[in-house]
């Protein structure tokens, strides 16, 4: 994690130039899902998250872009492999975990299963600046994912993310070590019957702190 966490970093921080070589601008114009950027540009009035991403598709295996993938550092690429690999196990035994608390016995038909054995898993890095002002702006609006779960890779002393719930916006504690958080989706929301709740949360900017992040949104 603190390989990735570092490349992570490592990336964002080098001029722009270098990152628009991973553009999600086809052409320097037309936006497509995977790569460096920001939202798609709708109209002139659209305001755009005080963030950078990267978003890549990384399972199945066989259908990843390698050419949006990051070469600079050059342990981006393992780095994120290696992480990918170990979320696999963490999100069964997550989802496995979910279907006892949900009473069902045979668990891997209920959540793991919906998944099936070619899901579809993208890696959204994150890099939110500081902002001299964070009241004018968000580091990633409010929304849900969706997702059948999302598995969150929170950067050592990192803070800003908050929670939803009955109208009230919490703050999740940063951690003095990389920290894993488990973000229910929508769509487990819905196999559940509301059961999980997918929550709705945001980013919010610091003037002083940066933020680093990696979303594994799976399904
Ligand atoms: O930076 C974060 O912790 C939040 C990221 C997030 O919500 C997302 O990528 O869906
Ligand atoms: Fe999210």
């Amino acid at each position: 994690m603190d390989e990735l966490m570092s490349a992570s970093k490592e990336f964002f921080r080098q001029p722009l130039q270098m990152k628009r070589e991973f553009s999600n601008l086809n052409d320097g114009e037309q936006f497509r899902a995977e790569g460096y950027g920001n939202d798609k540009v709708r109209s002139k009035d659209q305001i755009l998250d005080w963030s950078d991403w990267i978003y890549l598709k990384v399972e199945p295996e066989d259908e990843r872009n390698l050419a949006l993938w990051p070469k600079h550092p050059s342990s981006f690429r393992d780095a994120l492999h290696e992480f990918v690999v170990r979320c696999r196990r963490v999100k069964r035994d997550v989802l496995r975990a979910m279907a006892r608390i949900a009473g069902l016995d045979d668990d891997d038909q209920h959540f793991v299963d919906q998944l099936g054995g070619r899901a579809t898993v993208h890696a959204r890095f994150n890099y939110y600046p500081p902002c001299p002002r964070p009241d004018l702006v968000m580091g990633i609006k409010p929304h849900s994912d969706g997702t059948v779960i999302t598995v969150l890779l929170v950067a050592r002393g990192a803070d800003g993310l908050q929670v939803l719930r009955y109208g009230v916006w919490y703050s999740v504690p940063s951690s003095s070590t990389h920290a894993l958080l488990i973000n229910v989706g929508e769509s487990t929301e819905v196999m559940s019957n509301g059961m999980f709740r997918s929550p709705v949360h945001r980013v919010v900017n610091s003037a002083e702190k940066e933020r680093i992040s990696l979303a594994m949104r799976s399904g």
